[in-house]
């Protein structure tokens, strides 16, 4: 569990982290989403002790993650524009993090595998695709096994292979009963595998929202509704209080009156329905309102 409380942290006149308090809770994949600059990288850099707070806690399993014994056996980072010696070989560079922590060479064979260098794991890590470090990075933040797993932007640079590869990671670590919190600008990407979400703009908290829970907040934008009897449904559903524009192919579009209610008023003046189709706002929509109304 990691638990963040009135975590505050300014550069200058930006306040890049702003009260900021949360909890990311085991066994699901908590989304950390908001816009370029929102703070995400800044508060998961002090969720690890690499930016100090102003003011405000972060801790990690009941503790700051620096006060811990075997950091990598604890917390599995994965920070953007995180270093790696571009001399070493992948292999050489995890068996330089393994030997710090007591890991043995069979588990570095085996996050090579996982992250699928296995085939480049003698190759210089200065001559790697940004996606291919992005997987080095990966390997390195489970290398120690840990029970909570903080990646920020981990798509980045990733081919759709790789995406597919993330995705089905953060699942099976979160099944695994691990704590994983993964950052991101994108709602597309982040709706696929998040069960959890924690949305930040301007460095403050603006919502802690299951995903199911927002698309059920999303709710309904409109109605979609076709029939041979458009003109009297015009009016009935107008006469209802509902705001009706008719298409240029005859459909209507509906607003404000649930799609029950349409059917039901239908059967009511006896108006025959050829199609009656809800459509929901989409989480993208919900995302957009929530950092523009808030930040
Ligand atoms: N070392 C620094 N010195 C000065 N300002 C900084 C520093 N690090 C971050 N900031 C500022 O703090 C704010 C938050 O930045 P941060 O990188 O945490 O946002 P982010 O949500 O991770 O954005 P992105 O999605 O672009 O990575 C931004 O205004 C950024 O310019």
């Amino acid at each position: 569990m990691i638990e963040v409380r009135e975590l505050t942290k300014r550069f200058g006149a930006t306040a890049a982290v702003d009260g900021l308090s949360f909890t990311v809770r085991p066994g699901r994949v908590t989304g950390f989403l908001g816009p370029n600059g929102a703070g995400k990288s800044t508060t998961m850099r002090m969720i690890v002790g690499l930016d100090r707070p102003d003011s405000g806690t972060a801790t990690v399993g009941g503790r700051p993650y620096r006060t811990g014994p075997a950091p990598l056996c604890t917390v599995g980072v994965l920070l953007e524009g995180r270093a790696v010696h571009r001399g070493r070989t992948a292999r050489q560079h995890l068996l330089g993090l393994a030997r710090t922590h007591g890991i043995s060479a069979r588990r570095v064979a085996e996050v090579l595998d996982m992250a699928g260098l296995g085939g480049a794991a003698d190759r210089r890590a200065g001559g790697f695709s940004l996606g291919m470090s992005q997987r080095l990075g990966v390997a390195s933040a489970l290398l120690g096994d840990p029970a909570v797993v903080i990646l920020d932007e981990p798509v980045n640079g990733l081919d759709p292979d790789g995406v597919l590869w993330i995705r089905t990671l953060l699942k099976d670590l979160a099944a695994q009963g691990r704590t994983v919190l993964v950052s991101s600008h994108l709602m597309s990407e982040t709706a696929v595998t998040a069960d959890h979400l924690l949305i930040i703009g301007g460095g403050r908290l603006l919502a802690d929202v299951g995903i199911d829970d927002l698309i059920t907040r999303a709710g309904t934008s409109h109605c979609l509704v076709r029939s041979p009897d458009a003109a009297v449904l015009h009016s009935a559903l107008t006469a209802a209080g509902a705001t009706v524009t008719a298409e240029d192919d005859g459909a209507l579009i509906v607003r404000g009156v649930a799609a029950e209610r349409i059917g039901t008023l239908a059967a009511s003046r006896h108006a025959t329905l050829h199609e009656l189709t809800p459509h929901r706002a989409s989480l993208e929509q919900a995302y957009m309102d929530i950092t523009r109304s808030r930040a």
